[in-house]
């Protein structure tokens, strides 16, 4: 698993997906470092990252964390879209793993196929797994997961993440992503945390040779965990 750590660290970094600097966050935190998964813009960098995801849920399949028998893979919209598709593509082509695919309207659409969800629609006894890019204070799964058993009775079989934020969310100092998980009872599994990229980035060198985490940023980084940080 290291190795598809400090792989998944370069691959942020390359494609621009993780950028320093000083950006609000969707909780209202203020972070000197940022997941964009729109940095995944085009058709080379969006396999590689649904590959990335196919070979973590591969793994937890060898080891019992999550089942081999998936239907459907399900996104939140928006940006939980791609990731859906490209997860599926990858699973269901090189790991011989046939899956759906499912996203979510955020609006209801009244005409043609109508509905709220798209792809592989939801039935009752069906297996899903979700994907997502980054989790901060766990809203956004919140939001999602009455949504999806508003469709049916499914199980959700648990929640891949690329970065777990690793952030406590109220007083406690558990961290959001445990706070899911025992209020949904599913795994949630991420391909890298913050402090996983961190430690890689240390001894990231640029094109130049120069280091990649400047004093400042690791300083900067290092006191929002403080902060922030479960
Ligand atoms: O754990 P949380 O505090 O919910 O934060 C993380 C969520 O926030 C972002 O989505 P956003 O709601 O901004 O939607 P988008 O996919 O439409 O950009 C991100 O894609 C995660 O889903
Ligand atoms: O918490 C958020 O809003 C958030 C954090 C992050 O790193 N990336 C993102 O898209 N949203």
């Amino acid at each position: 698993m290291r190795r598809i750590q400090e792989g998944f660290t370069s691959f942020l970094l390359q494609s621009g997906a993780l950028k320093f600097g000083d950006f609000t966050l969707k909780s209202g935190r203020r972070s000197p470092y940022f997941i964009n998964a729109g940095a995944f813009n085009d058709g080379r960098l969006i396999a590689l990252l649904g590959e990335f995801y196919a070979r973590t849920i591969v793994q937890a399949v060898k080891q019992g964390t999550l089942p081999a028998d998936i239907d459907t893979v399900f996104g939140p919209a928006y940006k939980g879209i791609p990731l859906a598709v490209s997860t599926a593509i990858a699973l269901s082509g090189a790991h011989g793993m046939p899956v759906g695919y499912t996203f979510d309207r955020k609006e209801v659409k009244d005409h043609g196929d109508g509905g709220l969800m798209v792809g592989t629609q939801l039935r009752d006894g069906m297996r899903v797994l979700l994907v997502d890019d980054v989790m901060t204070a766990g809203t956004a799964v919140r939001q999602v997961v009455p949504k999806i058993m508003s469709q049916a009775k499914v199980t959700i079989v648990g929640l891949v993440l690329s970065v777990d934020r690793m952030e406590r969310t109220g007083q406690g100092q558990g961290s959001a992503v445990e706070s899911i998980m025992d209020e949904f009872h599913f795994p949630v599994i991420s391909i890298v945390n913050v402090r996983q990229i961190f430690g890689a980035a240390a001894s990231m060198k640029g094109p130049d040779g120069s280091p990649i985490l400047d004093q400042r940023t690791a300083d900067a980084a290092r006191n929002y965990l403080a902060r922030y940080g479960a």
